[in-house]
């Protein structure tokens, strides 16, 4: 049995759950992985020129075995997410530690501690096998799977399963990610694939698009209503892309910060009207690598003021860290909120405290997503109310150049991969409801 008869399976239109419980799995399937006797290889590299298509491999790798409570999915497309990079440079630490830590809990952890990490925190595609204890999936369904891993034994993760003590991200803190033909995920990872879209455009929005919804969205977040003015960093990349379209959906109002004219123009075509180019303004909120210039706070603030009719910042969307946290924080209003998730530019962040305790600001640590959470964002994009912001796609074999693109910031909302699908386009299933939503599926494609 072959990956190749898999794809058979899944391509003909009578193929059964039945035929698909019946297919022999492969002994083994290719993988995007990283290697641990590499994790040096950039020692002495500035962050930039650490570059993941070096330490990026396409390996041939054995089938894990299957657990109670998980399933083996067929992985059709993938996406590429920033914590991909971040493990391919092995910044800020590498992720073998996490393989190392999880897989001395028990004995079945033990599989993800390899000398190899398959990375991928994204997938669209069938479920081939479910384990022990599953009963809501099935070999054949079409599904799309979130990243959050949890064990849930703890009762510290029974509101709320991020907070779980054993929660990880799963291709990221665990192996067998979905950047492979095969993946492996917990069931509780799983849910519809939404019918309009194609397997790379479902695969897309997952883990930044569920990551949105919590950060901006939901009550364990910032908790956005009708009128806000929401400040989004990156408004046209993987997290901004979809806080900007959550912010435009909830009646709020965005402020997208990009930079490029042509960014500034997705911004405008998604419908935002307040658009900041941060590099064609020239802002420069550190005079040097220890002095942040408040009176560059300042300017943005008035600008945003300008944009808004005389208004501060009710939400600030952050994720680049260092470089944005001063102005961040300055340009929130009374009782307002900064949300953030992610620190790219740098995680030791400097403010001036007296802004955000004289004027009762919140600052409030967000992290991916809970079960619910995800569910209700992918519901979002089942009901075409938010959509993908794929725009390149890339084979397999070129994970390590989509990882380079995004590094780099040479991008545009999300990058995909192509697993097991021979080509893009594939796997709709709803032609009338994406004839409704064409153009805002395209609006990012090859630009
Ligand atoms: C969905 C997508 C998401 C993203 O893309 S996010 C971006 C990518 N992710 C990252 O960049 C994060 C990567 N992860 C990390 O950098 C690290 O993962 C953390 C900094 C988050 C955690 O560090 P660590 O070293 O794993 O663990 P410790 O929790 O710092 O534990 C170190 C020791 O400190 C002890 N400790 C923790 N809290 C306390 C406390 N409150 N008082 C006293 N001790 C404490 C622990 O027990 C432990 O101790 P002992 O070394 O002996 O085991
Ligand atoms: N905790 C969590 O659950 C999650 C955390 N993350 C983290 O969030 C970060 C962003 O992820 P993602 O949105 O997918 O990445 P992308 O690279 O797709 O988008 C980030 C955007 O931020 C902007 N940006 C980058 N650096 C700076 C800077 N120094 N100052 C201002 N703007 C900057 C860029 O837009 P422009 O150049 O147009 O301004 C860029 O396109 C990553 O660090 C990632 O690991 C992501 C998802 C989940």
């Amino acid at each position: 049995m072959t990956v190749k008869d898999i794809l058979d399976a899944i391509q003909s239109s009578d193929s059964t759950a039945a035929d698909f419980a019946a297919l022999p799995l492969p002994e083994s399937y290719r993988a995007i992985t990283v290697h641990k006797d590499e994790t040096e290889m950039f020692a002495g590299l500035e962050t930039r020129d650490k570059d993941p298509r070096k330490s990026i491999h396409l390996d041939e790798v054995p089938l894990p075995e299957l657990g109670p409570g998980e399933a083996l999915v067929a992985v059709m497309a993938s996406s590429v997410n920033y914590n991909s990079v971040w493990t391919s440079i092995f910044e800020p630490l590498s992720t073998f530690g996490f393989l190392e830590r999880y897989g001395r809990t028990n004995e079945l952890a033990k599989r993800h501690d390899l000398p190899y990490h398959i990375i991928g925190s994204d997938l669209a595609g069938v479920v081939l096998r479910t384990g022990p204890g599953v009963n809501a999936w099935r070999p054949g369904d079409e599904v799309v799977a979130h990243c959050l891993s949890v064990e849930l034994e703890s009762s510290d993760g029974h509101n709320d399963t991020m907070l779980d003590p054993e929660q990880r991200i799963w291709g990221f803190e665990t192996n067998f990610g979905g950047l492979a033909e095969i993946a492996l995920v917990k069931s509780n990872q799983l849910m519809p694939k939404p019918a309009h879209l194609s397997w790379e455009e479902a695969a897309a929005p997952g883990l930044v698009n569920s990551t949105a919804y919590r950060q901006l969205v939901s009550r364990n977040g910032a908790g956005m209503k009708q009128g806000d003015n929401v400040l989004i960093w990156g408004a046209s990349g993987g997290l901004g892309s979809y806080a900007t379209q959550f912010a435009l959906a909830g009646g709020a109002t965005p402020i997208c910060v990009v930079s490029s004219p042509q960014k500034a123009d997705i911004c405008r075509s998604m419908g935002a009207e307040a658009i900041i180019d941060r590099n064609a303004e020239g802002y420069k909120f550190w005079k040097d690598e220890q002095t942040q210039d408040p009176k560059e706070w300042k300017r943005f603030g008035k600008r945003i003021r300008e944009l808004t009719g005389g208004e501060d910042i009710d939400i600030v969307f952050e994720h680049p860290g260092r470089e944005t946290f001063g102005a961040s924080v300055f340009v929130t209003r009374k009782g307002g909120t900064i949300t953030t998730c992610a620190s790219t530019s740098g995680y030791m962040h400097e403010y001036d405290n007296r802004y955000l305790w004289m004027s009762l600001k919140r600052i409030i640590g967000s992290h991916f997503a809970n079960y619910r959470e995800a569910w209700e964002a992918n519901r979002l994009i089942a009901k075409g109310k938010i959509h993908p912001t794929l725009s390149k796609v890339y084979s397999l074999e070129d994970t390590g150049q989509a990882a380079y693109d995004v590094h780099r910031n040479l991008h545009q909302g999300k990058v995909g991969v192509l697993c097991m699908a021979p080509e893009e386009g594939l796997g709709v299933r709803d032609e009338e409801m994406r004839a409704q939503h064409i153009d805002a599926i395209n609006r990012f494609r090859n630009i």
